[in-house]
């Protein structure tokens, strides 16, 4: 794999889910009708970056992440790690890709068993995954150096395993030995690991080894691991825990005992604990106090740099995102709608509901919170049955209308609403005009009331006065609506007033920073359009 490459690939994935159907859809033998959580989503992430997956509740984050680590079997689509599929591994590679790709969640308290000690929860996936390893193909080696004493006369040792403690390069485990008289060496402590004296020779390996040395004919010496496997997991869990920052006497202790913060290490300590490349943060501070948030998030951080880690972020808190990530991909019902580098994504916001998203972020300055904003309202739509075309379109603040249509986007979207609840016929007749105005005989009306019945309504449903021929239509679509002619009255206003926003689902272009809106799209010749104004 060559440093460009990317070290995770995400393909078309889809995420179904059909096991919350209704009890009542079963019984009625309806068609299952599938949750559609994931609906096609791609990015890559590179290695060494923090991919951020921001967007609001219930938009397919955790379902994404828990997909691309296949704790969730795909409804199609694919997901590379270091080239190969992820769903097409199996056995040794299967268990090495569950080693290389971890997880951190939410809650921190949930995710660590209560019974188990801080100990036994960091040791545990060394356990399941058999740690230390070691593999018969690697070399072990010594290198040699002296001082005081001939090189010719010291023979070293390696035991075969000590590729559990020491890691392999182009298969050798290559591991340090210095030997020096004693009078070079000076004083030593015998009891210091890695260190050995016998009659004039001090033997030390620079690794965290055991080391003997006897003397015969010359000096040997002898290097091996020295510690049960029992030990060696404890020593690293040890470890662990002190670089997460805890204290290394706490092993004995149960999460319980500990704060939000600090069960959060206990978790990254945890998911560290194989080595993994890569890691999956599924809202790490979300459950913390703001407070200690930016502690964790720098630890993590820092054990990026250090361990060389990947990270995908999720996260619906847009300052986690800016604080992390190096780019951001922004989802909403089931699909990425853009991809950005984080700073350019955070400064010129392309899609409107990436812009929606920041506005809804408290300012600090008077000139930001005096600006226009286009905050989100209603909410997400159900990812059974998601808007045709653009899915954010029944909140976007920018629909394009129709060509040549000659009304403000507030007009607009009104008409969109009203066009909604005419083709879901969710609009009530019952109590339209004055008492008794209108004889509504099995719910409509007689066609000579059917002009008067409408102009009523509409005075109900718009709030805004529409300009002449467009006052027509509508009254037009409504007489049909008040004569029980549902269908005529849909038909009219989707000649007039569907957008290409409803028509098709705007793709996800190749870039740089790519968004998936028709104001940025060349086919539906919007790429001439103004950006929306910020
Ligand atoms: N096992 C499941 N069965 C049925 N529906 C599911 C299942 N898991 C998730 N969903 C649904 O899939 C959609 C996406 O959920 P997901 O948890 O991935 O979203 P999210 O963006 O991570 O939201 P949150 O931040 O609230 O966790 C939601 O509508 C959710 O109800």
């Amino acid at each position: 794999m060559s440093a460009d490459d990317p070290l995770v690939r995400v393909d078309g994935l889809e995420k179904y889910f059909w096991e919350n159907d209704s009890v009542l859809d079963r019984l009625l033998g309806d068609d299952p009708v599938p949750v559609r959580a994931v609906d096609g989503v791609s990015f890559d992430i590179r290695p060494g970056e923090t991919l951020g997956l921001v967007g609001e509740s219930g938009c397919g984050k955790s379902t994404t992440g828990e997909t691309v680590l296949r704790l969730q079997e795909p409804t199609d689509g694919d997901v590379a790690f270091d080239g190969s599929s992820v769903y097409d591994l199996e056995g040794k590679s299967l268990t090495e890709f569950r080693r290389n790709a971890q997880v951190v969640f939410q809650d921190p308290f949930s995710s660590l068993d209560p019974r188990m000690t801080i100990g036994g929860i960091v040791t545990q996936p060394l356990e399941i995954h058999d740690w230390p390893w070691t593999d018969a193909d690697v070399e072990s080696r010594a290198e040699l150096r002296t001082d005081g004493i001939s090189a010719d006369i010291v023979s070293v040792t390696v035991d075969d395993d000590v590729d559990k403690l020491v890691s392999p390069v182009d298969g050798v485990a290559t591991v340090h030995v210095t030997v020096r008289s004693s009078d070079v060496a000076g004083d030593v402590d015998p009891d210091e690991r890695g260190i050995a004296e016998a009659e004039g020779a001090v033997a030390e390996v620079a690794e965290d080894l055991s080391i003997d040395v006897e003397r015969g004919d010359g000096i040997e010496v002898h290097v091996s691991v020295g510690r049960s496997t029992k030990q060696l997991r404890l020593d690293r869990a040890r470890d662990l825990l002190e670089r997460v920052g805890l204290s290394v006497d706490q092993l004995d202790r149960y999460p319980h005992e500990f704060s939000g913060g600090q069960r959060q290490r206990i978790g990254i300590a945890r998911a560290l604990a194989l080595e993994p490349e890569f890691m999956v943060l599924d809202e790490p501070t979300s459950a913390l106090d703001v407070s200690v948030q930016a502690q964790v998030l720098n630890l993590l951080n820092d054990l990026q740099t250090e361990f060389d880690l990947t990270y995908l972020l999720i996260s619906h808190d847009l300052s986690v995102i800016r604080h992390v990530c190096d780019r951001v991909a922004v989802m909403y019902l089931g699909e990425i709608v853009e991809i950005g580098p984080v700073d350019e994504l955070f400064e010129d916001p392309k899609h409107p509901y990436t812009r929606a998203l920041l506005d809804s972020v408290p300012r600090a300055s008077t000139d930001e919170r005096d600006r226009e904003r286009e905050t989100l309202s209603g909410d997400v739509p159900s990812p059974r049955d998601p808007p045709s075309g653009c899915r954010f379109r029944t909140r976007c603040p920018k629909v394009i209308p129709p060509a040549d249509l000659e009304i403000d986007q507030e007009t607009f979207r009104e008409l969109m609403t009203l066009r909604e609840r005419v083709e879901s016929r969710d609009i009530s007749l019952e109590t339209v005009g004055d008492e008794d105005e209108f004889d509504l005989e099995g719910g409509t009306v007689v066609a000579a009331d059917a002009d008067a019945f409408a102009r009523a309504l509409k005075g109900r449903l718009l709030e805004t006065e529409l300009p002449p021929r467009h006052d027509e239509i509508v009254e037009d679509a409504l007489a049909s609506v008040a004569v029980g002619d549902w269908e005529e009255a849909t038909e009219r206003l989707r000649e007039e007033y569907e957008s290409v926003c409803e028509r098709q689902n705007p793709a996800l272009e190749a870039d740089d920073h790519p968004v998936a809106c028709h104001l940025y799209d060349e086919e539906a010749g919007r790429r001439e359009a103004p950006a929306p104004e910020r």
